[in-house]
């Protein structure tokens, strides 16, 4: 009892715990983050399943703050071991501003780090995405690739710029003094596309699938690979990172690391077909059934649309010239620098990681009903 006592000293921040991913992440540091006191969970929205949470062996608690107000994260920060800031406006949807979109993703992460050099906090985990890399405007292939492999990251989408500036504004100050007179340690982690329990594009496209009489149509070739990485694996790896950044401050301070995991290599639709197909979807045709200038030209009239019904209302589909391109454009990674850095291995195989997926997927469909 008075080792448990004792071996629990440790507090950790979370910002943006209450989303897709940030949810996952506090739930497995609960569970796997022995050494932990204290668990700070710091989000512009809180969710009413935090409750549960509070009646357990750590403390658990629950800030409503906002990322880009210097004075909110560093309150929060205050205190903390470990930050792991995973909060983002992710939008590629065309829904707010790249301006909002900047400021949330970038200066809030600048308010992150400040709060951490001021406070006295010596160890940052960042979550940024495979959209640093890539796909970038010119389409070029990203096959099985890993840290190291050369690629022109060029983009102009407010979504990757702000990920982007973001990640070096993370790897920068890795190094800086913090109160105290130690160094920051920072690293960040590059989820490739993200599925599991609370995705809400998948969603989408169930509900999408259930409108059209249980069909979704092909379009996208099945030859285009999209890199895609379980959430609890990509959870999972935060919290290893979270654990070993002190040990190994030399070796990962300022390192980048690819999110992966034993996903199959597919196209983003036939990827998603794993889950919904046991859930009665069916994907028709096996090439895609639009001449692709043709889905060019409704991602193109999509964005007029939008922009005609911006006074009246929210026009957001999925297809856009950009997330079209994204679907379009293989990009998958093949690494092993966080088992080499860090001793990851996946926690969850495949097989779980569709089961318990396909499970979500059909408990939505239930409360659907
Ligand atoms: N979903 C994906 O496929 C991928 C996501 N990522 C990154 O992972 C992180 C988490 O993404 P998701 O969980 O998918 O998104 P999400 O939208 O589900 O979660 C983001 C969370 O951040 C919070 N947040 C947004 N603005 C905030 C603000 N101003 N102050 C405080 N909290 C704020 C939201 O309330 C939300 O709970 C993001 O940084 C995103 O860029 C990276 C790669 C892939
Ligand atoms: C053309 C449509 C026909 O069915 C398919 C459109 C699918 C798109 C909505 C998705 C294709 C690729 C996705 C993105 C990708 O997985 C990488 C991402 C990383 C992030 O950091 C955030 C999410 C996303 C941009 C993800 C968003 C949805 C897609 C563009």
């Amino acid at each position: 009892m008075a080792d448990s006592a004792q071996a629990q000293k440790l507090v950790y921040l979370v910002t943006g715990g209450c989303g897709f991913l940030g949810e996952h992440v506090v739930r497995m540091l609960l569970q796997q983050e022995p050494q932990l006191r204290e668990l700070r969970i710091f989000d512009l929205h809180l969710g009413p399943w935090l409750e549960e949470l509070k009646t357990g062996p750590v403390q658990v608690t629950a800030i409503q703050g906002d990322v880009t107000q210097a004075h909110e994260v560093a309150a929060a920060v205050a205190g903390a071991h470990v930050v792991i800031h995973t909060a983002g406006l992710v939008d590629v949807f065309g829904k707010t501003s790249p301006e909002t979109i900047h400021e949330v993703n970038v200066q809030g992460t600048r308010n992150v780090i400040e709060a951490c050099v001021q406070t006295g906090t010596r160890f940052l985990v960042y979550t940024s995405s495979m959209e640093v890399v890539g796909p970038n405007i010119k389409g070029q292939p990203f096959y099985r690739g890993n840290e190291n492999t050369p690629y022109e990251a060029v983009h102009r989408h407010p979504y990757p710029c702000s990920k982007a500036l973001a990640e070096q504004l993370v790897l920068e100050a890795n190094g800086r003094k913090v109160l105290g007179g130690l160094p920051l340690v920072t690293c960040a982690l590059r989820p490739t596309g993200i599925y599991g329990e609370g995705h809400q594009i998948m969603r989408d496209f169930y509900h999408q699938g259930l409108r059209l009489g249980g069909r979704l149509f092909r379009a996208i070739p099945a030859s285009v690979e999209h890199g895609r990485v379980y959430v609890g694996n990509v959870a999972w790896m935060h919290v290893l990172v979270a654990r070993e950044l002190e040990h190994r401050a030399a070796l990962m301070g300022g390192q980048v690391y690819f999110c992966y995991d034993n996903s199959p290599y597919k196209s983003y639709e036939d990827f998603n077909m794993e889950f919904l197909g046991p859930c009665g979807l069916r994907l028709v045709g096996t090439r895609p059934l639009l001449p692709y200038w043709l889905l060019l030209f409704l991602a193109a009239l999509n964005v007029l649309l939008q922009w005609l019904l911006r006074p009246l209302l929210l026009y957001a589909p999925l297809l856009n010239p950009y997330t079209l391109a994204m679907a379009n454009t293989t990009f998958t990674v093949s690494t092993d620098k966080a088992r080499r850095h860090f001793g990851y291995e996946p926690l969850f195989s495949w097989e779980e990681s569709r089961t318990r997926t396909i499970r979500w997927v059909q408990a939505v469909e239930g409360s659907a009903q």
